[in-house]
């Protein structure tokens, strides 16, 4: 007697789409496939998330909704706690298999994928997860052979989508709203195109049209939102995958000719950022924790306890410092901001207001529709100056907004107090009067700290922790934990040259900064 294969239960969390996808490329080969996403309400009341990456989620399920049912199946919609959705599933269908991407989530997802672990173990139900990143899980790691490892991954093929056998299973039928979910109304921000055809779209305008001068225009707020490649919530969500983006760079990349000297830089630049991507949420991976502690434990504490005044006029824009105000407020606005913003924003919450970067790192992560818990924290501190390794970068928002806003046509954007000040004063407000200021800008704040004398006081108590033999050999741990390698021995030239540089911007953008 032949028996039938159980039905493969394929369980979609950050993996969005039916392309490139290694567990439902795998399931599918062993028997009919049920697709299954969880909503857990308890995720989405953790202090990290929002309704506007709900409002991102939900579009790309209901478009993953579609291509499966275009192609005869059904989505499976279960909502409630994991491991009691997979139990009540068992129920309905019988035993099955299940499958899902190794993911590297918040502290919510990295308990809840060991509860369904155990659950696994306990009813005897096969339970493999598969990589979809360059990110390596499990103790084989070697800082010294990742960096090969990830252009290994990235070199496979493309998975094409396979034949599918659909089971459908029962599940609800409707989304539940933000409100439902106790998310706090968020209609604010603008909604982002999302699904399958959104990502493929933005990645060929990027790579044909919009990429040219990435390598120039990438920082400022002005050219960065055209510039800039805007994959990151398609990549968050997975409704492409890193190696499709990779293969299609490399491809473009091979067909520019030699003259092309703008588009070739620009790719080189966005492929580098491609690698960072895993690169950090290698970081992630190897080390939970570094959601809630710094990398270099010495730092643990240094900034106590947040002060809720400080950190609300810096999550509503107004500092008094008009640049950073503005990039705030264009953050909350899109959901989206470059990374040099990104950088400042959370320079400036640590150093100049003193905060600690996990209540910071809350309101960016809350504020970023694509929220890549992996990118994020290690971010954060890594602006925060906590890793032990990095250098410290005391961003001037001044500085920045001559930098990349001259004229203050973004300033003038987003922060419509300042509407009636001349160019000459809106970067620094100082250089009027209090009358000048009174007639000018009555409803805008003076400025909430002197970042002269903040970021000076931050820079010596974090100098203060850096400059030990402790704190030396504790960043040695660190390097060889998370630290990125070079690659050859032209690269480690170039890395001699790069840290002599940076020593020297280091001195640099302290002095500028100042
Ligand atoms: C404090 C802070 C928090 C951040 N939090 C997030 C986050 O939650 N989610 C997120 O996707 N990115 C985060 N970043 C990294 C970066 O700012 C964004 O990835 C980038 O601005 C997204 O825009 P883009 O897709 O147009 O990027 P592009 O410049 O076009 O880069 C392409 C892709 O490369 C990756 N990438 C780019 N820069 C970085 C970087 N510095 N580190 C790691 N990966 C990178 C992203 O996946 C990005 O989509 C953070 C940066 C900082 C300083």
């Amino acid at each position: 007697m032949i028996s039938c294969p159980i039905p493969q239960v394929v369980w979609f969390k950050r993996d969005l789409r039916l392309e490139d996808h290694a567990a439902l490329y795998q399931a599918a080969l062993a028997g009919p496939v049920v697709a299954l996403v969880i909503v857990e309400p308890a995720y989405w009341q953790g202090a990290d998330t929002s309704a506007r990456q709900w409002r991102f989620w939900r579009a790309c399920l209901t478009d993953l909704a579609k291509a499966i049912a275009r192609r005869g199946g059904r989505l499976c919609l279960r909502i409630g706690d994991a491991v009691a959705e997979l139990e009540a599933l068992r129920r309905d269908i019988g035993p099955f298999a299940l499958w899902a991407h190794e993911e590297t989530g918040n502290g919510f997802t990295f308990a809840r994928d060991r509860a369904v672990r155990g659950w696994a173990r306990m009813r005897g139900v096969a339970f493999v997860e598969l990589r979809q990143f360059g990110v390596i899980r499990g103790r084989g790691l070697n800082r010294d052979h990742w960096a090969a490892a990830w252009d290994a991954m990235m070199e496979q093929p493309v998975l094409p989508i396979p034949p599918i056998v659909w089971q459908s299973a029962p599940g609800h039928d409707v989304l539940p709203g933000a409100a439902a979910l106790g998310l706090a109304p968020d209609d604010a921000c603008a909604s982002a195109a999302a699904g399958r055809g959104a990502a493929l779209a933005t990645l060929e305008s990027f790579l044909f049209r919009r990429g040219e001068h990435y390598t120039r225009a990438m920082s400022s707020p002005l050219s960065a939102p055209d510039a800039c490649s805007r994959l990151s919530w398609h990549l968050a969500y997975g409704s492409i995958s890193m190696r499709e983006v990779w293969h299609a760079t490399r491809e473009r990349y091979a067909a520019l000719p030699k003259e092309a000297r703008h588009w070739r830089q620009a790719l080189r630049s966005f492929m580098a950022r491609l690698h960072w991507h895993c690169h950090f949420i290698q970081k992630l991976e190897s080390e939970p924790e570094a959601e809630f502690r710094p990398f270099a434990r010495r730092y643990e504490g240094l900034r106590r306890t947040a002060d809720p005044s400080r950190l609300a006029a810096w999550a509503q824009g107004r500092t008094g410092y008009p640049f950073l105000d503005a990039a705030m407020r264009a953050l909350q606005a899109t959901g989206w901001a470059t990374f040099r913003m990104r950088a400042m924003l959370m320079s400036f919450a640590a150093y100049d207001l003193w905060q600690p970067w996990q209540e910071a790192g809350l309101v960016l992560a809350r504020a970023f529709i694509d929220y890549e818990p992996g990118i994020h924290w290690p971010q954060c501190q890594m602006q925060a100056g906590e890793t032990g390794i990095n250098t410290v970068r005391i961003y001037s928002p001044v500085k920045q907004g001559f930098d990349q806003d001259p004229q203050g046509r973004f300033i003038r954007a987003w922060i419509p107090e300042l509407s009636q000040v001349p160019v000459a004063w809106l970067h620094a407000l100082d250089r009027m009067d209090r009358d000048q200021r009174r007639a000018l800008c009555p409803d805008y704040p003076p400025p909430i700290v002197d970042h002269a004398a903040a970021a000076r006081s931050a820079h010596q108590a974090i100098a203060a922790l850096r400059g030990t033999a402790e704190a030396r050999a504790e960043a040695d741990r660190v390097q060889r934990r998370h630290g990125s390698r070079k690659r050859s021995t032209t690269r480690k030239r170039e890395g001699k040259i790069a840290a002599v540089r940076d020593r020297g911007n280091e001195r640099a953008q302290m002095q500028l900064d100042l």
